[in-house]
């Protein structure tokens, strides 16, 4: 019997976009790339003809499910709708990047729901969403996150423009957000889809408590998470270098996705 093949498709081209793009274009087994998505399609054409082996279509997000079996979400997250309701109504499998687009779209669950579709979101620049997962099957008290990046990766946050905090001048650490993961998202879009994604994972994103702290004196993207539970209590760390593309994006985090990818055709999935 011959291993089935999964075509992919990659909805957005940015830091995430490209680095999982050119993964599959330099091969792994099972995947296929069929497609991209781009806002500036000359732009990306150049780049795949510079940089990949070979050049693959470039379709409107909507109609990336079209042409795959898997599309990757990676695009800014007012667009999910565009990418994901077509890919679950063909029943199909969307691995989703902007987790925070998730709280404001429920239909997406109801469509996969009723097509059989299925929405992934990979740990992305978390770590022990498994742990926490598992721990949620029982009784979980209380999850943090204390999210540290360098002032330049919160650049562009209306949570920071509100504030009128001059990035540029810190040489302190100062705190710009207490409260939910549910209000974390809308003041830092492009921040903090890991605490919505820990939230989703755990007792939920009211209950899920985060502090983001615009920090010069670290150059990682750093989120320290303590979970009390009836199970176990948990501490963990991760300090994800920015990534050259977008310093508001971890390096770490395409790397989840095609770890994602890998897994959906691998004999052997750890974690699952
Ligand atoms: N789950 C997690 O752990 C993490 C999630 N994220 C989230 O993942 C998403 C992607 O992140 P990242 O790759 O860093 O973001 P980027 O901004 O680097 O890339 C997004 C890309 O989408 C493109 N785009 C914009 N509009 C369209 C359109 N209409 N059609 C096709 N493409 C379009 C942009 O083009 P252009 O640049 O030309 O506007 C850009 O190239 C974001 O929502 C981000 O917040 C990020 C980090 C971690
Ligand atoms: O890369 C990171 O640190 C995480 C991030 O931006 C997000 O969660 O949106």
């Amino acid at each position: 019997m011959t291993k089935r093949i999964l075509k992919v498709a990659v909805g957005g081209f940015g830091a995430i976009g490209k680095a999982v793009a050119a993964a599959l274009d330099q091969g792994i087994d099972g995947l296929e790339l069929v497609a991209i998505s781009a806002r500036d399609v000359t732009k990306a054409k150049a780049h795949m003809s510079a940089q990949f082996r070979r050049s693959y279509d470039v379709y409107s997000l909507d109609a990336l499910a079209t042409t795959a079996d898997v599309v990757v979400e990676c695009c800014p997250a007012h667009l999910l709708d565009q990418v994901a309701r077509p890919t679950l109504e063909a029943g199909k499998v969307v691995v989703v990047a902007s987790v925070g687009g998730l709280l404001d779209a429920p239909h997406l669950k109801e469509i996969a729901a009723r097509t059989g579709g299925r929405i992934l979101v990979p740990s992305g620049a978390l770590l022990g969403l498994d742990a926490v997962q598992a721990a949620a099957q029982g009784r979980i008290d209380s999850v943090t996150i204390i999210t540290r990046k360098p002032p330049a990766s919160l650049r562009g946050a209306p949570a920071i423009e509100k504030l009128g905090l001059d990035l540029d001048g810190l040489t302190d650490p100062v705190q710009c957000f207490a409260g939910s993961a549910q209000d974390a998202i809308n003041g830092f879009p492009a921040n903090t889809n890991v605490a919505v994604a820990l939230g989703l994972a755990g007792i939920g994103t009211e209950r899920t408590r985060v502090e983001v702290w615009a920090d010069p004196t670290v150059d990682r993207n750093t989120h320290s998470i303590t979970v009390m539970s009836h199970s176990a209590n948990m501490t963990m760390k991760i300090e994800g270098i920015p990534s050259e593309d977008n310093p508001r994006t971890g390096r770490i985090t395409p790397l989840s996705v095609i770890s994602t990818l890998k897994r959906l055709t691998a004999p052997l999935v750890i974690g699952a």
